[in-house]
């Protein structure tokens, strides 16, 4: 079931679940119902990324102005269900991490030290549960543990891991093999193969039962400490729990090269890609243009709604895409409005919001000759509200009767609106392009 819902595509279905506080959504509901005892997280983040080959670990690292890391934190803080957040970083990174911690206003975070592995660096994390500190963190039932580095988990799939956990005391996901795994000898040649198909990758999030894995910690060996890779294992060979594993997607992998960064920054894009809200007034052809422009959008869900009034709010948090369309003449301060609504709901915090502002020409005269003051105050806002993660682009058309010239200029209008949600690009912000 797990696979078919991800075989057409390598990003989560459900773009609530990437990008909102969905705990009240349908798997929001079943979470709380069926988890009731207390869950918690330990993220391990102290690695220094040497793969990846950038002075700064790739869970520092930005996409859309947000570090990695933050990506992976709102995966869990999001869920009701989950509480205290254990983040573990290197000592050189702890007021780095409470400086994202503040500024994306995580609320369930506990910050703690990491060790030399990542073995060491978790068993510091799940140490935070039994430590003295004021006020304490009480000790879960279940704790998952997940790498910051595999910023894409679901709630269904954590629901599985965390109950196949509380009830065989282990689970963990798995993927199939890409690649063969074949064993070498110590001159370089090949000694023998693994049968792909008998074998799985072991991915993230795992989960233990909090007493489990603790003693698993507890009496495992230096070597375990130093050389070891899988949780899974000191589980099974320290306290006897056989895992349960569970199948997850392909957007559970872990970002470890380069490329990875830019694959994450896609899926992000496309996943924010897929909803859009037209604002379109009350005039005829403004109201026109937005129908076709949703027909035209047809691979986002597009809501077309008449002005940006708290009657809409529903519509404006849904979605972080908007399209304005206002005829020439109408002025600029409906979009006005609405960027001061999204300062006041914080609503671009988490992901950057898009707002074409669509200014259709009703006039013969040509868009260029006409308002050089608006245009001023739409390139003097849009510069001003980029810091505020709220990128303003505009693009003109003109209203034409002739059939086919506005058939033309509409699928221009299209094509440059879908470009310009699609890419995000704060470079562009203020731009007014012609259709
Ligand atoms: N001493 C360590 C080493 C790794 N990790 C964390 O464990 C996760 C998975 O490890 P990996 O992908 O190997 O990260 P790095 O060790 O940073 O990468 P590399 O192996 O390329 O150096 C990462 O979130 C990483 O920050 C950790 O908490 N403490
Ligand atoms: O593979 C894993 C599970 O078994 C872990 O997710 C982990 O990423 C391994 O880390 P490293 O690459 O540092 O050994």
């Amino acid at each position: 079931m797990q696979q078919e819902r991800y075989s057409s595509s390598d990003r989560p279905l459900d773009p609530g679940s990437l990008l909102e506080c969905d705990a009240e959504g349908s798997a929001g509901r079943l979470g709380c119902a069926a988890v009731d005892f207390p869950v918690a997280v330990v993220l391990p983040a102290g690695g220094c990324g040497e793969r990846m080959g950038l002075p700064t670990p790739k869970q520092f690292c930005t996409i859309l102005n947000r570090p990695l890391i933050s990506y992976t934190i709102q995966a869990f803080e999001r869920l009701s269900w989950i509480g205290t957040v254990v983040v573990v970083v290197a000592k050189e990174n702890h007021d780095l991490m409470l400086n994202i911690v503040q500024k994306f206003n995580h609320t369930k975070v506990k910050v703690v030290h990491g060790g030399t592995t990542r073995h060491r660096s978790i068993f510091n994390g799940l140490q935070a549960f039994s430590d003295t500190t004021d006020p304490p963190t009480p000790k879960p039932k279940v704790v998952i543990i997940h790498d910051a580095v595999r910023p894409f988990v679901e709630e269904d799939l954590l629901l599985k891991i965390t109950l196949a956990a509380k009830e065989q005391g282990a689970s963990g996901a798995v993927r199939p093999l890409v690649s063969t795994v074949i064993a070498t000898t110590s001159e370089g040649y090949l000694d023998h193969s693994l049968e792909r198909a008998k074998y799985r990758a072991s991915e993230m999030p795992q989960g233990f039962l909090y007493d489990i894995i603790f003693q698993a910690y507890q009496r495992c060996s230096e070597f375990d400490f130093e050389f070891g890779t899988e949780c899974l294992h000191l589980a099974l060979q320290y306290c006897g729990t056989n895992a349960k594993l569970i199948e997850g997607p392909p957007t559970l992998w872990k970002v470890t090269y380069k490329r990875d960064l830019a694959a994450a920054e896609a899926i992000i894009k496309e996943t924010l890609s897929m909803s859009a809200c037209i604002i379109a007034g009350a005039e005829a052809e403004a109201v026109d243009l937005a129908k076709t422009l949703q027909k035209n959008l047809n691979m986002m869900e597009t809501d077309v709604i008449p002005c940006a009034k708290e009657s809409n709010a529903e519509y404006l948090s849904k979605t972080r895409n908007f399209i304005h369309i206002s005829t020439t003449g109408s002025n600029f301060s409906e979009v006005l409005d609405m960027v001061k609504r999204f300062e006041n709901t914080d609503h671009a915090r988490l992901y950057p919001v898009v707002i074409v502002w669509v200014q259709l020409n009703m006039t013969k005269q040509s868009v260029d000759s006409q308002g050089t003051d608006e245009r001023t105050v739409f390139k003097t806002l849009a510069s001003e509200i980029v810091q505020g993660n709220v990128l303003l682009y505009g693009i003109q058309i003109d209203h034409s009767k002739v059939p086919e010239q506005w058939e033309r200029s509409v699928e221009r209008l299209t094509q440059i609106t879908v470009a310009l949600i699609r890419d995000r690009n704060a470079a562009l912000t203020g731009q007014l392009l012609h259709a």
